[in-house]
């Protein structure tokens, strides 16, 4: 279809539905119907370009410095970029959402059912790190807002942060370079250990947990780990059957779970009392696994010799000096005049190697889905997928019907696509919510507009994009 053509569908559209060209519209059909479909630069040079809006309409709001390469990703589709190094103050958020079609975010910013209620041209929320407990998964899939992560470009990194906290712990080394940094030279041996021969006890054995045991090893350590899952030992690591297990026989205690109602202070007094006298304990996972009150208690009576913390309950929304206080996290004066005590800024996944990898597996995966539709990897939402359509497949509309996952709706929404060449379908459901995607062929401007509004009619739809 030539430019002109398409010009001509698209004023026609526009008449049909009475918007203004260039118009935002709440509705993905709406505004697909403002564009000139342009064949962009693909992920592969075969396929058809499928873009709902024009490019330059597609919105996206990337908060807390995401990567460099996301931001390319995103500009070389077309897309508008709006940038922000740090996250934002929920009022500010709640205003910038509701104009956006996706949103990319870090650990930091929490979107609440609230907040997304708010976000009525949202289609996807990109998570540019692997925990996704900030965003209230169960609410976005039932507005029909597909969520990715990235779930293991950054735990090389977590991994080897954790291995090197083992042994500055075990040699107090952030004590002594404290002091030499304030004058004082303080060479002493007691109570400094190899590594060597030592218990490594893991909580939560997925990624970075099993990275971490191979690394341990290497170094000598002898590694336990408690799952709620039996998982595969690497090496000559043992899974044991009880938390209480681990926790009696291990040297140092490290956290590698994600934050759950379950994992909420999984380590606290009782906890701390089961562990060895001046075992060693190190939490990279979420702020909310160990009840620092608690933690801090155990060190003042040398049951725990020293601690290592990267993640916090309450974390500052920026950079800056003054950020981390009691007003943020009531004990913090307390815990920061304990020794042997390292405290690191949420930087266990904060590696160039990390950032960039991240940066490119979500960006990518949420182009994907702005484009074609495909859900693949994403956390909240049936993983669904078409193959790309093809240059030459001119007159073929791609459907996307995110629905009620009831009975009888894929009858309904076939009897309104049987009147077309369906040339493909899929479809699949998760929980509440279910996914369909049919690539309908033969279809012209009376036939999509057809479309649409029948299945913009039908009960269990909740959201609907027509791809062309
Ligand atoms: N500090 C940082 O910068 C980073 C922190 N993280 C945090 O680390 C967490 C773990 O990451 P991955 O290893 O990639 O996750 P993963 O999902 O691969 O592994 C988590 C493991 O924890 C286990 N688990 C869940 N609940 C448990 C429980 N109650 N008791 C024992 N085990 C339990 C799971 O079965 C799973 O094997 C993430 O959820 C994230 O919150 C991740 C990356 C960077
Ligand atoms: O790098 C970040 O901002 C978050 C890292 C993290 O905690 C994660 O990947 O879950």
């Amino acid at each position: 279809m030539s430019a002109l053509d398409m010009n001509n569908l698209q004023n026609s559209f526009q008449q049909a539905l009475n918007v203004s060209p260039g118009a935002v519209s709440t509705s993905p059909t709406q505004s697909f119907m403002n564009t000139i479909p342009k064949r962009l630069e693909n992920f592969n040079s075969n396929q058809k370009a499928l873009k709902p809006f024009s490019t330059g309409d597609i919105k996206i709001l990337l908060l807390e410095n995401v990567n460099q390469t996301a931001i390319d990703i995103f500009k070389n589709q077309g897309y508008q970029v709006d940038f922000y190094k740090s996250s934002l103050p929920e009022a500010e958020l709640a205003e910038k959402i509701k104009d956006v079609h996706a949103i990319g975010i870090r650990s930091k910013t929490q979107l609440t059912e609230k907040i997304l209620q708010q976000a009525k041209n949202l289609v996807v929320v990109g998570c540019f790190c692997i925990g996704t407990n900030q965003v209230d998964l169960a609410a976005a899939a039932r507005l029909g807002i597909a969520v990715f992560n990235s779930p293991f470009s950054n735990s090389r990194s977590v991994a080897e942060l954790v291995i090197a906290e083992i042994i500055i712990l075990a040699r107090q080394v952030g004590d002594r370079s404290i002091e030499l940094h304030t004058g004082t030279w303080n060479k002493v041996s007691a109570k400094c250990w190899e590594v060597r021969g030592k218990t490594l006890g893991i909580i939560g054995y997925g990624h970075i947990g099993a990275q971490l045991s191979v690394l341990a090893e290497s170094m000598g350590l002898h590694v336990i780990y408690y799952d709620i899952v039996t998982i595969m030992s690497l090496g000559t690591a043992k899974q044991v059957s009880t938390l209480d297990e681990l926790l009696n026989n291990s040297d140092f205690v490290t956290l590698h779970v994600p934050e759950t109602p379950e994992t909420k202070n999984i380590l606290s007094a009782p906890q701390f009392a089961a562990m060895k006298h001046g075992a060693y304990v190190i939490n990279a996972s979420r702020g909310t696994v160990v009840d620092i009150p608690a933690l801090i208690q155990a060190m003042k009576v040398g049951k725990v010799a020293g601690a290592a913390l990267d993640v916090y309950p309450q974390e500052p929304a920026k950079n800056g000096s003054g950020a981390f206080s009691n007003e943020l996290n009531k004990w913090t004066s307390e815990l920061v005049s304990l020794p042997n005590v390292l405290l690191t800024p949420h930087i266990g996944g904060s590696t160039e190697e990390a950032q960039s990898s991240i940066g490119i597996e979500v960006s990518t995966a949420l182009s994907k889905y702005i484009n074609e539709g495909n859900s693949t990897g994403s956390v909240n939402f049936p993983e669904v997928s078409l193959r790309a359509l093809k240059l030459d497949q001119e007159n073929t509309v791609r459907v996307l019907y995110i629905h009620k996952n009831v009975p009888g709706v894929l009858k309904t929404v076939n009897n309104i696509l049987s009147d077309h060449n369906i040339e493909k379908q899929f479809s699949d459901s998760n929980g509440e919510i279910a996914y369909l995607m049919a690539d309908i062929s033969s279809v012209n401007q009376d036939d999509i507009k057809l479309i649409y509004d029948q299945l913009n009619e039908t009960t269990e739809k909740i959201r609907i994009r027509l791809l062309y």
